[in-house]
């Protein structure tokens, strides 16, 4: 298991960083980063299914760059950022999209959509230096074979720095902590029986059965 998994630290998300993404559900782009927590037990790793909510009526895949936090820090600047990065993870963010709908409807967070159980799944770790540009590489995810994600994270609207220095002006990094860098475009549901495939370029490659609680 992941070292950062074992470690059991906060797992900071960010939404709505891709532009095509923000477009496709028909939200505005943001002005500054748009954070949510999940829980730790949101966890799960190879080897272990994504559970579909017993209450959830569309569950939407999200592949994710994550990077694993090495040093404790707040108020980190842009310019020291990456120092604080000990290597990357692939992630999805499993999201119950119609709660969220309900959720954004009534102006409420977002904890019930975004952080149940086995809404994290996470790749084992990538050390820092087998991605030496984070900030140009490609995401992608299939669902039974076919791609329905394929994007880059050059595609960022706020930076891999800016959201460490943003994120550490609110929350006290930690080692072990995660970091969810949002997602591109081509979001959409996945049920019971589905198995999802995702990478970072050619360097990791996951997989995940979706099923019933
Ligand atoms: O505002 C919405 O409708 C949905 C936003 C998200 O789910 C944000 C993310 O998690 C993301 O962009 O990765
Ligand atoms: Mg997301």
């Amino acid at each position: 298991m992941a070292r950062f998994v074992e470690a059991g630290k906060k797992i900071v998300a960010v939404g709505r960083n891709y532009a095509e993404h923000a477009k496709e559900l028909g939200n505005a782009l943001p002005t500054e980063p748009l954070l949510f927590l999940k829980p730790t037990t949101a966890y799960i790793t190879e080897g272990q299914a994504i559970k579909v909510p017993i209450t959830c009526t569309s569950l939407h895949h999200e592949v994710e760059l994550g990077i694993v936090i090495g040093e404790k820090g707040a108020d980190i600047s842009e310019s020291d950022a990456m120092k604080y990065v000990l290597g990357y993870t692939l992630a999805l963010d499993m999201t119950d999209r119609a709660k969220q709908e309900e959720l954004k409807k009534k102006g409420q967070p977002w904890s019930v959509c975004k952080g149940f159980d086995t809404s994290c799944p996470v790749s084992s770790f990538i050390p820092k230096e087998k991605i030496p540009d984070p900030q140009n590489i490609r995401l992608w995810l299939k669902v039974n074979e076919e791609m329905k994600q394929d994007g880059n994270t050059k595609d960022m609207i706020f930076t891999i720095p800016h959201l460490i220095s943003f994120i550490s002006s609110k929350f006290t990094l930690e080692p072990g902590d995660l970091i969810l860098t949002g997602t591109p475009s081509g979001v959409g549901p996945v049920q019971a029986g589905d198995v999802i495939e995702a990478g970072v370029g050619d360097i990791i490659k996951v997989t995940f059965p979706v099923e019933k609680k």
